[in-house]
């Protein structure tokens, strides 16, 4: 993510403001030396007729040219926050899940939503308050030389000074800042991770305890927050005191002098209101300087995410161009799926698969079994290139993953988690999800096969009936036959199935197994599974333990042959079931 490219992109707008900034802040600077002339004007009897045009029309550029620079200012940094949104989002979207599932969804938040509006808003008007301000200085202070030298030297000690003190405090705001929205991420990380787990917390009597950490968090970003604003109530304040003292010199000396006759009046009465033109410029210019710091912690905080690595940024496996690697195997492998000795670990030092080597057919039901920790989630999640394996190749239908993109990778295998989420919106959208040109007939089939036809065609408003929050008005069962009804209509070549009888009672189970069978007769559908009517009538079972195929075969053929499926099947299955 690049924040000077988006910064580029809107620089015609940020131009103009600042163009006008500039010619309302030369209007500005013009007005003393014209009230200086009108003083002249009528102390010598002349006419004061073209000074005061002068003077009106100045006040009405000065006042328009403001508004307008305010007005474009701010449309610049909202295009520059909007850009920056919508480059973050679709990074997190296209982020490695590896990476991704590291960071505090709270923090993610904080940073994509409120950082964004703090990095871009800031910067934009911070550089463009910076460049009117020094251009109203350095002109105040031209103009205020030609008036009279001496008189410059006096207040730019005493402002200067002032200057210095407010350096110092800009420096400090932006040391408060960072630390403020670090811990405002962890507030917001904190509330995300209770709210995510909400009934959990009830269920455990945890609400005072939770409570309490909350408002322990929130205390820590109250306490930075008041660092910051007394770090930055404290500029104002340091250049009013310089301007006093300044204006208190100017005055009495510059009196003095017109009393002897060395400085005309005139003169005096526009070196005083140049000073109160300085003083503005002088504070936006300190304040916009605490600002970009102030933006300049968010920019790196935004930056940190935006640098998230991406799915289609990793290096392709072995270089094979994918047409002709697809031919080669194709004539020798046609499995639906195959791991080629692949070894993978979530830490260096810890493998979960070792050595997997194993095959689908085209078609069929493949069911994978083994001890909770075997690695059978993680086998899933490398054929979705999730995660890539450390040593090893998938092939699907012949042809090496690595090398495939994404997009085409991933019609072609369908998956069914655990806890299968829903997005917003109707059953139909949900349906439609990965497959939105799926006509009606299309639609109403993966329903039938899913058994959800009946669930649906009784409720009043049928498919178009709205979900809610993640799925909230279905049951566990419903969501998880929803989302295989999801992946039917996808038409996928395989289909990854993980655990997804886990919550169905007997019958929706028989159901879903029917609607596996059936599938599996169209493609190869690979499933983890538990319930042993659903393992039983599987084509094949790959027993797996410690991240390594102990076996493969039938139901029959495990039951004789291989010991880890046999106790499964007694302990996990229940005895009387085990030998269906
Ligand atoms: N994101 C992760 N980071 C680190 N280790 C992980 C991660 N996900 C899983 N593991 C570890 O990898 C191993 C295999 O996990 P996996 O989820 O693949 O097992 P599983 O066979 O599907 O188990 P279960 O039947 O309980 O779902 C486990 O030891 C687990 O602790």
């Amino acid at each position: 993510m690049n924040l000077r490219e988006i910064v580029r992109r809107h620089r015609a707008l940020l131009i103009i403001g600042i163009g006008m900034g500039l010619v309302g802040a030369a209007a500005t600077l013009a007005q003393p030396w014209m009230l200086g002339q009108l003083i002249e004007a009528v102390s010598l009897d002349k006419s004061v007729v073209w000074p005061i045009t002068f003077i009106a029309l100045f006040f009405i550029t000065d006042a328009a040219m403001s508004a307008g620079h305010t007005y474009v200012i701010g449309r610049a940094g909202e295009s520059i926050v909007f850009d920056a949104r919508r480059i973050l989002g679709g990074r997190l979207l296209r982020s490695r899940i590896p990476h991704f599932a590291r960071l505090e969804h709270g923090d993610i938040f904080s940073r994509t939503v409120s950082d964004t509006s703090i990095a871009c808003l800031v910067i934009a008007q911070a550089l463009a308050q910076m460049v009117t301000s020094v251009f109203m200085l350095v002109g105040g202070i031209v103009l205020m030389a030609m008036l009279d030298w001496l008189l410059l030297l006096a207040t730019v000690g005493c402002l200067g000074l002032a200057s210095v003190v407010a350096l110092l405090l800009a420096r400090q705001v932006r040391v408060a800042a960072l630390k403020n929205r670090e811990n405002v991420g962890a507030f917001g990380s904190g509330l995300q991770r209770v709210l995510g787990a909400l009934t959990t917390v009830k269920a455990s009597r945890a609400e005072e305890r939770e409570t309490e950490e909350l408002a322990r968090l929130a205390e820590k970003a109250r306490r930075s927050g008041i660092r910051v604003t007394g770090f930055s109530a404290l500029l104002t304040p340091t250049m009013n005191v310089g301007t006093q003292l300044s204006l208190a010199v100017v005055i009495s000396w510059g009196m003095a002098r017109v009393a002897t006759g060395d400085m005309p009046p005139a003169d005096l009465t526009s070196f005083v209101m140049y000073l109160f033109y300085l003083v503005s410029p002088l504070v936006m210019l300190f304040m916009s300087i605490g600002q970009a710091q102030q933006g300049r912690a968010a920019v790196q905080r935004v930056l940190e995410l935006g640098a998230i690595p991406q799915e289609e940024e990793e290096d392709r496996h072995d270089g094979v161009p994918a047409e002709r690697d697809a031919r080669e195997k194709a004539a020798t492998a046609p499995a639906a799926v195959r791991f080629e000795n692949v070894s993978f670990g979530y830490h260096a030092d810890v493998p979960v698969l070792r050595d997997v080597s194993f095959s689908l057919p085209r078609k069929g039901l493949t069911a994978i079994v083994g001890p909770s920790g075997a690695g059978k989630t993680t086998t899933f999640q490398l054929i979705e290139r999730f995660l890539s394996p450390d040593s090893g190749t998938i092939r699907i239908a012949g042809r090496d993953i690595a090398g495939l993109r994404l997009g085409e990778l991933r019609s072609q295998v369908g998956y069914v988690e655990q806890d299968a989420p829903m997005m917003r919106g109707t059953i139909r959208e949900n349906l439609t999800y990965a497959n939105p040109s799926a006509d009606a007939a299309e639609v109403a089939r993966a329903l039938r096969l899913a058994s959800l036809d009946g669930f649906v065609g009784e409720l009043p408003q049928g498919l178009d009936t709205d979900l809610g929050e993640r799925g909230a008005g279905l049951s566990g069962g419903q969501r998880q036959r929803l989302a295989i009804a999801r992946t039917l209509l996808q038409r996928p070549d395989v289909i990854l199935l993980d655990e997804v009888t886990a919550h169905l009672d007997s019958d929706t189970e028989a159901a879903l197994r029917d609607a596996m069978l059936e599938a599996a007769g169209e493609c190869a559908v690979l499933a983890i599974a538990h319930r042993l009517s659903t393992i039983v009538r599987a084509d094949r079972i790959i027993v797996m333990e410690e991240g390594r195929v102990r076996a493969t075969g039938t139901h029959r053929e495990l039951i004789a042959s291989d010991e880890v499926y046999r106790r499964l099947a007694h302990q996990q299955f229940g005895a009387e079931d085990a030998l269906i």
